[in-house]
């Protein structure tokens, strides 16, 4: 069948100002999302258009993206992540006042359909992970708040160029994420994980509105190695350029990450010591030649004894 160009695919924003139920904005919202389903059965949320124009602001505004994180803030392509990779950051993205000051540093007279895309999909971002953390606890038959803290919603959206013809070509260094754990969307396959020793997989056919959900390094200490850090990687192929959004947990100061007691016996001896989560971050991404590291420092930080391995 001819694909018919005139026809116009629904794409409906969801503005962080629209999703209070009841007010004006929400039934407008309602009335489009009902009849995209009833007209085409599907509609589209699209956050990567806007990462699109992110990418062309001038270079001077990007440099303005700055963290007091070591290695945070705007990334521009490097020897040392991949001259493919450029990544920008919002430390708080879950928060509107955040997204709309990152905003108004990329464009100067701000851009409210970003904030309100950007601020609108961390949140969501957000409640999943919590959702998540819930099926975790409740999995392991655990109280719900044996996995709860306070945290931010640090939100890096970044885009990989495509390779030179006919190559495969690294993006982002192979890694286990430090934050607590992480939700990836990309736009194009290129996300990797190693399944066993040396054997990595692509994650293929996601669609751009799914999410990855990654298990960082603390969670293993914190489910006293239950919970697997993932090691993953971005391999570049194809003639695409790669847009990807990931919200990472990032609890705020003071935190300890500690195993609950119902996960340590016998059969499960304590492997970790209780760390405070900030001081471990730090350790961990304050040296850049410490970044490719597939889980190595949690246990020279934290091991109770130095025989526990991967
Ligand atoms: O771009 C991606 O899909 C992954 C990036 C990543 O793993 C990271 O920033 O920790
Ligand atoms: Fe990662």
């Amino acid at each position: 069948m001819a694909v018919d160009a005139e026809i116009e695919f629904p794409t409906i924003e969801f503005r962080s100002s629209d999703l209070k139920r009841g007010t004006e904005g929400w039934n407008r919202l309602c009335k489009r999302v009902r009849e995209a389903c009833e007209t085409f059965g599907c509609f589209d949320v699209d956050a990567f258009e806007l990462l699109k124009e992110l990418v062309e602001v001038p270079v001077e505004r990007k440099q303005k993206n700055t963290s007091p994180l070591p290695c945070h803030g705007w990334v521009g392509p490097s020897e040392q992540v991949s001259v493919l990779y450029e990544g920008f950051e919002d430390a708080d993205a879950s928060n509107y006042d955040s997204v709309k000051s990152f905003a108004q540093l990329m464009w100067p007279n701000g851009h409210p359909r970003f904030s309100d895309t950007i601020h609108t999909l961390a949140t969501q971002m957000e409640e999943l992970n919590k959702l998540i953390w819930l099926m975790l606890t409740d999995s392991y038959g655990l109280r719900e708040d044996s996995l709860k803290m306070n945290y931010k919603t640090l939100v890096r959206m970044m885009k990989y160029l495509a390779p030179p013809p006919g190559e495969y070509e690294r993006g982002f260094f192979p890694h286990t994420d430090k934050p607590v754990s992480t939700l990836i969307c990309e736009d194009k396959s290129g996300l990797e994980i190693e399944v066993n020793d040396g054997q990595w997989i692509k994650l293929t056919n996601l669609s751009p509105s799914s999410f990855v959900f990654i298990v960082g390094d603390p969670l293993k200490a914190w489910s006293n190695r239950r919970l697997k850090p993932v090691n993953h990687r971005v391999m570049m192929s194809g003639d695409k350029n790669r847009y990807s959004i990931a919200a990472f947990v990032i609890p705020n100061e003071g935190t300890i990450i500690k195993a609950p007691k119902e996960l340590i016996d016998d059969q499960h001896p304590q492997l970790f010591k209780e760390f405070d989560f900030m001081d471990f971050f730090l350790y961990a991404i304050s040296d850049p030649a410490k970044h490719i590291d597939s889980g190595e420092l949690l246990h020279a930080y934290a091991s109770v004894s130095p025989l526990v391995s991967n």
